[in-house]
């Protein structure tokens, strides 16, 4: 994939912060990588290998300190709905409904009161939460609450979804259910996906392809293409297999199995 067909292309990016003792600490060096239309790409590494970096990067938080991230062949110049970030959680008003919350970012985009209601149920009704709509997040469970994120990222019709370890969070059922959730809304969209995790099992099950990272300094170490069809059956030994290309390629990196 050529960086001017890429969707997201990162060239040669560099990230440094002053360290405690004032020595650069490199969250990232010499980072490439390029991300195709609709593609679903797991950033999985250990703490510190500058995941959520990359994530900020791309979604325009952050400059870097050298290189550079385009999107659509485009320089990232600040964030833009074309880029929405779901983080790992507390990410809704408090004082706002789920649909409210929902509706927040076509209020910012001046889309009219009616129509606002109307995109905002719809988003809702595809993660399952019509019901809850008029309920507000301590009145909801944390994998409804990350319902609620998906649905208000997924409303402004986002060409790449940045998710920072969203499901961390919730127990491991609700965890499976979410994935579920969040493969089937891909299909149905289209939408791009760069998934942040620190789980294998997470990783072998969504993406179709996982970029390895290491730390020390933030560095791509590996980028595995997943070709298994979704959806995956964790009981099967093709699922055993990928989960074991992810594990392994992990420690590889690091001298350790993950988790
Ligand atoms: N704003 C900042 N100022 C200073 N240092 C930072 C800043 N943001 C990140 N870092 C440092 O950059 C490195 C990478 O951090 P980052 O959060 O990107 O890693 P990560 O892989 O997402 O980690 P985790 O899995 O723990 O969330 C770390 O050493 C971190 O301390």
């Amino acid at each position: 994939m050529s960086a001017a067909g890429a969707l997201i292309a990162v060239e040669h990016v560099s990230q440094v912060y002053a360290g405690r003792d004032g020595a650069p600490n490199w969250a990232l060096r010499d980072v490439s990588l390029r991300i195709g239309r609709g593609e679903f790409v797991c950033l999985i590494g250990p703490s510190g290998c500058g995941k959520t970096t990359l994530l900020h990067l791309v979604a325009g938080f952050v400059k870097p300190t050298s290189g550079t991230v385009s999107f659509a062949g485009t320089p990232v110049a600040g964030p833009g709905p074309e880029r929405v970030v779901v983080f790992q959680e507390y990410a809704l008003f408090a004082w706002m409904t789920a649909r409210q919350n929902v509706e927040f970012g076509l209020r910012t985009r001046g889309v009219p009161r009616a129509e606002r209601r109307a995109l905002a149920l719809r988003a809702l009704e595809r993660v399952s939460l019509r019901h809850a709509a008029d309920r507000y997040p301590h009145e909801l469970s944390g994998g409804m609450r990350q319902r609620v994120a998906v649905a208000r990222a997924l409303v402004v019709e986002p060409e790449v979804l940045l998710m920072d370890e969203p499901f961390a969070a919730v127990d491991a059922m609700t965890r499976q259910s979410l994935q579920e959730d969040l493969l089937r809304l891909w299909r149905e969209t289209g939408v791009s996906v760069v998934f942040v995790t620190h789980n294998v099992d997470e990783a072998a099950f969504l993406a179709q392809r996982v970029v390895v990272m290491g730390a020390n300094p933030g560095s791509i170490r590996a980028d595995l293409a997943i070709e298994a069809p979704h959806p995956r059956d964790r009981g099967s030994p093709r699922f055993a297999a990928l989960y074991s290309d992810v594990a392994d390629a992990l420690a590889a990196h690091h001298g350790r199995k993950a988790a």
